[in-house]
């Protein structure tokens, strides 16, 4: 077969993002300028080489009369890498100035801004010399700085930058991984971890990467080789159909672009036990969540049984979102019908209802129900506590530890509870909890944590019995959530010690129901197994750095004895600042929503459905709807109705959005008194710690609901602002 060498196409995520941003028109002809890329033989032919360019290799390819692709391509090589699709002039421009090289450490391709970069140099000498600040890498050795992959042209560069703010500024121009290796070191990461944490990851995982997708024996040229060990800046496709399909669905660049942090996780053949992924808002845990059940889904021998695999998290809404996804990630059907999609409750309620006489099953799914029967049973036997105290109390300790009698609730630790309760008073709250749960039998009703509980001893029954577990593996997404009864359902639904039980996902920050857990007492070791992700390919870095501020001094501990920070959380990209507005009434502040939406719409031509409004309650949104309604703007306020299509705006509660996203973000509503939102938060005199544990969580709730923008977010409020927004830094008060 000599000679006869199929051409090697990869594609920059640069490329897919800025196809993204095309019109369909303009996108469908450079799908069809790319699918010439056929045969080699013709390969070359369409590319057009540029005099005094920076790069020889740097081509370009006419689309249309306005915009040219960019492609890297070496003469009589077989290679191609598309970079760019820009406006002609810029896509030029851009080909002129810049080189690609390999990185001496990844061994990954990079892209840079040579001309850029050589006008740089002089000028930075007399920035630093004039102000006489220190270095930012003074503590790093010249040694060092090359190990990890800076080289001759951005040492010098790399030693004049005297802040944080400069090498910001130097983003664009600088190649990827040197970026990333100086943010490293600038966030206070010593080299070592920045050796582990960026170049060992990348090298390993591109080697790996590099060995599946070169077919033994081929002989590569270097770029070749280069270009298949850069995991997740190049995708390497396996031809014309591949590279259509992927254009068919440009903003679903998480399919292949994973970031060698995440792809290591994701695609580890095995682990050894549970495993888990943590990191801020949007630093891809779902997607990682997701390839790895498709990397499980893959790894079955053939002739598994259908939903052998659980893919589960916190809520119906986001369960079908997974499934959406799902279905974009795998396309093989048999593999996909390995994974069974469902919430934990409904998966807890429908094996509670196969295993009664009767299907039916009375739920209480308003927590407002639950607690009118607590009150009606306080009075009943006179007590003083009040129902949202043996509310807590029956939630964060008799289920959370599974507690089944007077006596072990005597003895049962309360950490974590603010007020001490002697044996008489433990006594009353056993008297409440035993007329309670009697009440609710009696009218065979049910909450779902009771229903997990029985899911879990009838699960537990069948495994003694000798039946196999439920599943083979299981995923859970949102896992900061649970409550300690739905992870025993879960523990109990896979066999423990087998290869890769459970794999976890969630996000400490963003807890907002007031579950708290250890997962080592449930019986999951996570330790050596846990991972963490820090690059938020979501929302600009704006948004992340203005709501990173809003819980910038608080402790939150990550399920597993330790604590977790955002110190060396980012963003990928930038864009413009938020914009936090006050109104003196509830009128003017939705007439100043309804006119922003309205410059959503028409000037950024933000499709509707791409806006999204939180609010902290219900009613609140159902008056922006009609507010919106009154402008001709289609709205939908998101879980009102479950038969009615959701169309337009999407208005939901920041309990409803937590999950989601949307291009433009407003979060309203955020008033004195309103968030945090006054009757969810425990008074301070009743229980000190739940106090302080309520604050958090309305604190994380406006933050979940802050972390939902990607391109766009406007805070607003009416009266008083809430004091949570004295934490985060005042942006431009600038209209977005
Ligand atoms: N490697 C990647 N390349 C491109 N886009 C990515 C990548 N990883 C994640 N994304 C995108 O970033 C966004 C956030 O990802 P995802 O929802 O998985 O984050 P998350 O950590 O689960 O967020 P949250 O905790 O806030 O719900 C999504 O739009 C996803 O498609």
């Amino acid at each position: 077969m000599k000679g006869l060498r199929m051409p090697t196409l990869g594609l920059h995520k640069d490329f897919l993002r800025e196809f993204a941003q095309l019109e369909k028109k303009v996108r469908t002809k450079v799908a069809d300028a790319f699918d010439k890329f056929e045969h080699s033989s013709a390969s070359g032919q369409h590319l057009e080489k540029l005099s005094h360019g920076r790069d020889p290799r740097l081509k370009t390819i006419r689309i249309d009369k306005f915009y040219r692709g960019v492609v890297l391509a070496p003469d009589g090589g077989d290679s191609f890498l598309l970079l760019k699709v820009l406006p002609h002039d810029d896509a030029i421009d851009w080909a002129l100035k810049h080189r690609a090289t390999v990185n001496a450490a990844t061994e990954g391709i990079e892209l840079r801004n040579d001309i850029a970069l050589e006008q740089l140099a002089p000028g930075l000498k007399l920035a630093t010399g004039g102000r006489g600040a220190q270095p930012l890498f003074l503590h790093v050795s010249d040694a060092d700085l090359t190990r990890l992959g800076i080289d001759e042209q951005i040492l010098p560069i790399a030693r004049r930058l005297d802040s944080e703010e400069m090498l910001d500024a130097l983003r664009p121009i600088l190649p990827e991984h040197q970026y990333d290796v100086l943010f490293g070191l600038a966030a206070g990461m010593g080299p070592e971890d920045v050796w582990r944490e960026i170049v060992q990851i990348q090298l390993s995982v591109g080697l790996e990467t590099a060995s599946v997708a070169t077919k033994a024996g081929t002989p590569q040229d270097d770029l070749t080789a280069a270009m298949a060990r850069s995991q997740g800046r190049i995708a390497l496709v396996s031809g014309p159909a591949e590279l259509m399909e992927l254009l068919e669905r440009p903003f679903d660049a998480w399919r292949i672009f994973l970031h060698p942090s995440q792809h290591r996780i994701a695609y580890r053949p095995s682990y050894n036990g549970p495993a888990r992924v943590t990191g801020g808002p949007g630093t891809g845990k779902t997607v990682v969540a997701l390839h790895r059940a498709a990397h499980l889904a893959m790894a079955l021998p053939p002739g598994s049984p259908d939903g052998a695999i659980l893919l589960t998290t916190f809520t119906r809404d986001l369960a079908s979102e997974l499934q959406r996804s799902l279905r974009l990630l795998l396309t093989d059907a048999e593999q996909l019908r390995r994974i069974r999609v469902v919430n934990i409750d409904a998966l807890a309620s429908e094996i509670l209802r196969g295993h009664r006489e009767s299907s039916r099953l009375s739920i209480l799914t308003d927590q407002r129900d639950v607690i009118a029967r607590w009150a009606r049973t306080a009075r009943r036997l006179d007590l003083d506590h009040s129902a949202e105290f043996l509310d807590q109390e029956w939630r964060h300790v008799i289920l959370a530890q599974g507690i089944g009698t007077a006596e072990s609730y005597l003895k049962a630790s309360r950490a974590g509870r603010g007020t001490a309760l002697g044996p008489l008073k433990r006594a009353q709250v056993w008297r409440a909890v035993t007329a309670f749960t009697e009440d609710l039998r009696t009218a065979d009703t049910w909450t779902f944590h009771q229903v997990c509980d029985e899911a879990t001893r009838i699960l537990d029954r069948r495994s003694a019995g000798g039946a196999p577990r439920l599943f083979r593996h299981v995923l859970v997404d949102e896992a900061q959530d649970l409550h300690p009864a739905q992870w025993r359902l879960l523990r109990a639904a896979t066999e423990p010690g087998r290869p890769d039980d459970l794999f976890i996902a969630g996000d400490p920050h963003q807890r907002i129901y007031g579950n708290k857990v250890s997962l080592r007492s449930l019986g999951i070791s996570v330790t050596g197994r846990s991972h963490r992700l820090r690059i938020n390919y979501r929302s600009t870095h704006e948004i992340v750095s203005w709501a990173t501020a809003l819980l910038v001094g608080e402790a939150v501990d990550d399920m597993d004895g330790g604590g977790e920070g955002l110190s060396d959380y980012r963003s990928a990209f930038h864009g413009s600042r938020p914009a936090v507005t006050g109104h003196p009434t509830k009128a003017a502040e939705i007439e100043s929503l309804v006119g922003q939406i309205s410059r959503w719409l028409s000037e950024s031509e933000v499709p509707a459905d791409e806006i999204g409004v939180a609010v902290r309650f219900v009613q609140f949104g159902r008056d922006i709807a009609a507010g919106l309604a009154r402008a001709g703007i289609p709205a939908t306020v998101m879980g009102a109705s479950s038969t009615t299509p959701e169309i337009g705006v999407r208005i939901g509660t920041m309990h409803r959005l937590k999950g989601l996203e949307f291009r433009c973000m407003a979060v309203a509503g955020v008033s004195d008194g309103v968030v945090p939102m006054r009757n969810a938060v425990t008074p301070r005199e009743v229980d000190a710690q739940q106090h302080r544990e309520d604050l958090l969580g309305e604190l994380s709730l406006l933050f979940v609901a802050c972390t939902r923008a990607r391109e766009a977010l406007q805070v607003s409020w009416h009266g008083e602002a809430s004091p949570f927004l004295a934490r985060a830094p005042q942006p431009e008060r600038l209209p977005l």
